[in-house]
Parts: structure tokens; sequence; C-alpha cells
């Protein structure tokens, strides 16, 4: 039997759209086990209890891509991060199925091998190199290979997320984003990064502030998010440094100084009509881990 742990990972990060990612403390157990024959999936909804499950897809690609055939597999997930809310519950899927495969058939794909392969599954890199590698990182294409850096983050920084009771789905969100952007947006983000990467390492709030803006994805996608006005308002209101959408949302991150704030926020959030759910974060700086 071989267990897999994923981490979440929120991605963009303001400018650092499908480039910037970070992982976090919420993790995704999936533990895989051959068996005499047919699919038995446990802990998830009904709905994904059958062969077009992600992890499942995922775990086939390999096992197909190393020639391991298999009559039978059960997979027993334990989950904790929140399905279609911009935490990465999908990137998760993919990592804990590529790794899941390698490791239960003794595949000898490397780390860089497998990191290759979920980001052709998931199409974007972003989520995916935090929840491989842990920590903050940085990751491009090229040549339809993807390659990543890591970047360090200052201790100072902590995040609280609200999660909302409702979904986006991450491929209507992208439908959203214009096909051709005005060169004054792309200068506002890429002259953005650069700082925030430095100010995110330095643990300089009022570098974050200015340097964690986008003109890229958030002005069209927070009209999905209910209530974002009055949330980013309460967040606002207590001394939240930025807030912004967690991947393609609907949870909104807060960069904070001060574990406070979620005390702070809590007897307005819970005014609103929607239930946001208040959840302080550490970043997690491992990535996947794969236990025999
Ligand atoms: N436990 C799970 N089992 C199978 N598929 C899952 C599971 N969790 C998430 N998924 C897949 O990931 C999709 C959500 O991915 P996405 O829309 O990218 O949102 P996010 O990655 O932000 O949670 C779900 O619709 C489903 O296809
Ligand atoms: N760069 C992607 C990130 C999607 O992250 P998810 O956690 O919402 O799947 C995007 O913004 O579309």
């Amino acid at each position: 039997m071989i267990k897999v742990t994923v981490p979440a990972s929120t991605a963009n990060i303001g400018p650092g759209f499908d480039s910037l990612g970070l992982a976090l403390n919420l993790y995704n157990t999936y533990e895989f086990e051959e068996i005499e024959n047919g699919i038995i999936i446990e802990g998830c909804i009904e709905e994904y209890c059958n062969e077009n499950n992600l992890v499942y897809k995922s775990f086939k690609t390999v096992a197909d891509k190393i020639g391991r055939s298999f009559n039978g597999l059960k997979i027993n997930m334990e989950t904790q991060i929140p399905v279609s809310r911009g935490l990465g519950s999908s990137s998760a899927c993919i990592v804990g199925g590529v790794f899941g495969a390698n490791a239960l058939f003794n595949g000898n794909l490397s780390k860089d091998e497998l990191f290759k392969i979920a980001v052709e599954i998931e199409g974007h890199p972003d989520n995916i190199a935090p929840a491989v590698y842990g920590g903050l990182t940085a990751s491009l294409v090229d040549d339809d290979v993807p390659y990543y850096v890591h970047y360090e983050i200052s201790e100072k920084i902590l995040f609280c997320a609200l999660i909302p009771d409702f979904e986006t789905s991450t491929s209507e969100a992208r439908k959203l984003l214009p096909q051709m952007v005005s060169l004054d947006d792309a200068i506002y983000n890429v002259s953005r990064i650069a700082a925030l990467l430095k100010s995110l390492e330095a643990g300089d709030f009022n570098m974050i502030k200015m340097s964690l803006k986008d003109k890229l994805h958030q002005a069209y996608r927070r009209n999905l998010i209910h209530e974002y006005d009055e949330v980013e308002k309460i967040c606002m209101e207590n001394n939240s440094v930025v807030m912004f959408i967690s991947g393609s949302g609907p949870t909104l991150m807060n960069i904070i100084e001060n574990s406070d704030f979620t005390k702070a926020i809590n007897n307005s959030i819970i005014e609103l009509k929607h239930k946001w759910e208040i959840k302080f974060l550490n970043v997690d700086k491992n990535g996947v881990l794969v236990e025999k």
C-alpha cells in the first residue's frame, strides 16, 4: 500500500497569474492498493466514485506511461482541501495520482518527470509546483516543459483564508478572461511580480500592499464571488495587509501581520448571508510526501 499526502495551494497571488503559487497546510491523503479486480474509491462524494475520478485518471496516466497494467485498484482518500474553492483541490488529486502510481508500481520516474506529467494533466503549473515542491514557487512552461524556482517567504507573513459555502469552477472562471490584454495592464502586472517576490521574502508589508495587485484576472472574476465587496470591507477595516482571490476563487485570501485578525473579523463575517469559514493557514514547506 502507498500513501501520498499533498498540500493545498493558493495560486496567482495577485500579479502572478498562472505562475506564482504557495503551498499551505491543508492536506489531502490518498492511499493506493492493488486489488484483484475492479475499482473501489472511498472517501469522496458518490459522483467521483468511478473511472472518471481525477485521482484515478492521473494514476492511470502514469501506470500506462511506465507500462504497468492492473486488474483492480482501491483508492482511499481523506481530504481537507475544499473542492472548487480556489485552493488547488484538482492539483492535489493529480499529484496524488501520478506520485501514487509511480510509487505503487516501483516506476523510476523522477520528481521532475512526475511534475511535468501533472502539469500536462492540469494545464497550468502554478498549483502543481507548490503541491509537488512545497513553499512559494514561480513556474513557467518553455517548449512544453514546465520549470519552477523557489522563493523564500518571511516568517512574519501570515495567511487567513475566507472560504465560502459556494463553489466556482476553474474552467468556467478561465472563460471569463480576455484573450488579449492592453500593454498598460501587462506592464501593471509585470512591474509588480519581481517587487512582490522580494517583499514576500523580506516581510516588507508596505511593498506587499503595493505590489500584490493585478489587472489580468481578478477584476473579471470578482463578480462570481458573492459578497466580495462586503468581505473586502470587513477585512480592510480589520487591518488586512492585502486581500486577493485565491486561485480562480471563490476563496478570498488575506495576508495579515497578526493572528488576532481571525478573531477580529468573526462577528462581522457571521452576519453575512453566506457562510464564510475563517481559516488561519501556514506555509507548507515540503510539498508532496510519499510513504510506503
Ligand atoms: N476528491 C476528489 N476526487 C475526484 N475529483 C476531485 C476531488 N476533489 C476535486 N476533484 C476534481 O477537481 C475539480 C475541482 O477543481 P477546480 O475547479 O480546478 O477547483 P480547485 O482546484 O480550486 O478546487 C472537481 O470538479 C473534480 O473534478
Ligand atoms: N492560475 C489558475 C489557478 C487556478 O487555481 P484553482 O485553485 O482555482 O484551481 C487560474 O487562475 O485559473
